[in-house]
């Protein structure tokens, strides 16, 4: 867990053109026909480049809430724009194409090589070839798969870590506004989990999406989101905050129970090491022996340290600079704000 809101915030767009939109829903409600409330009075803001993660348990509405901002359900009630444009009022094939949608066992095309399935919605869009290859390799490259050598492959030939890559590269290749990903993690090992997450950050540092993610895994929620809405039964939503705020301040009984016991310990891995924890450096700084730890840097990530140093202490460094000391005290007991639920 070394990724704290600071480095996220940090991360500069660069590389790639790019666009993002705002996403606004209002009142949202769905009512399938046999009367299965899956949504309802749903509304949320997604700042433009904001990835903002939806959780909660099975059934609680958070699939049928992607599948409205694409319009492959339409709501019963309520409103959903992008970049303040009502979709109910763009053509829903228009729409699909300026939004991205990763799902599970991403549904790649079986009998098309890896470019051809990259460089599916620019082949719909008319794009030239040689645009289209040009995109297909530059895509496969930014999610860490060299195009010579897996651009030609079929899919089969890939493991699932692969293929799940290939499926944010085929969402991201005509530039859409938005990414819309359903568990788009789940069906991988949890360790080419943790590395397809962090390089997704990565990815997203770089081309600044809106992006909404669907997952049922909290570890994930927290290590990804901007901001996470917990949702209940019926699609209620629960709370929508920035991941300390929702492990520290959970705002209903069932976001408390929801985030559980162990979130102290998930706190801390979106807490940075900051100046104001730090104790000064002996005047002679003579103590070699003792972890390093940098400043920005998780206290997770710096507890984990402390703990296989066998050490009380950590120096905290600055790029070079060593700036002070953090004990393993101080992260145990830092004062994090006041939870109104106790
Ligand atoms: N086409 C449909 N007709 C009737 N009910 C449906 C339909 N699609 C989904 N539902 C119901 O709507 C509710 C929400 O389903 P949805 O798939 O959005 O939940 P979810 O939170 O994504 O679930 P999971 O985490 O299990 O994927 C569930 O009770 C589901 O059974």
């Amino acid at each position: 867990m070394d990724v704290t809101r600071s480095n996220k915030s940090a991360a500069v767009s660069g590389g790639l053109p790019t666009s993002a939109a705002a996403i606004s829903l209002a009142g949202v409600r769905k009512e399938y026909p046999d009367g299965t409330v899956a949504v309802d009075e749903l509304s949320l803001d997604i700042a433009a480049g904001e990835l903002a993660v939806l959780i909660g348990p099975s059934g609680c509405g958070k699939s049928t809430v992607l599948r409205m901002v694409n319009r492959l359900v339409e709501p019963t009630a309520g409103r959903i724009l992008l970049d303040g444009e009502d979709v109910t009022r763009v053509d829903p094939v228009q729409l699909r194409r300026r939004i991205g949608y990763v799902i599970q066992n991403v549904g790649l095309f079986p009998h098309q090589t890896i470019s051809a399935n990259v460089g599916t919605v620019p082949r719909l869009l008319g794009w030239s070839r040689a645009r289209i290859k040009g995109r297909s390799d530059e895509l496969l490259d930014l999610v860490g798969l060299d195009p010579s050598r897996y651009g030609p492959r079929y899919p089969h030939e890939l493991s699932g870590g692969q293929r799940q890559r290939v499926g944010v590269a085929r969402a991201l290749a005509a530039d859409p506004v938005v990414l819309l990903m359903d568990e788009p993690f789940s069906a991988v090992d949890p360790i080419a989990r943790t590395r397809l997450q962090e390089e997704f950050l990565r990815l997203q540092a770089e081309v600044r999406k809106t992006i909404v993610l669907v997952t049922h895994d909290l570890d994930e929620a927290v290590r990804l989101g901007d901001r996470i809405a917990v949702l209940s039964q019926g699609g209620r939503l629960e709370q929508y905050a920035a991941p300390p705020t929702l492990l520290g301040e959970p705002a209903t009984p069932f976001v408390r129970e929801f985030v559980g016991a162990d979130r102290g310990i998930r706190r801390l891995a979106v807490t940075p090491v900051t100046a104001e924890l730090l104790d000064p450096l002996p005047v002679v700084d003579g103590d070699a022996q003792l972890p390093t730890v940098t400043l920005g840097s998780s206290l997770y990530d710096a507890l984990a340290r402390l703990l296989v140093a066998n050490a009380d202490q950590a120096r905290v460094v600055e790029g070079d600079r060593p700036l002070g000391l953090l004990t393993r005290h101080r992260i145990l007991t830092i004062d994090y704000p006041a939870d109104p639920n106790g």
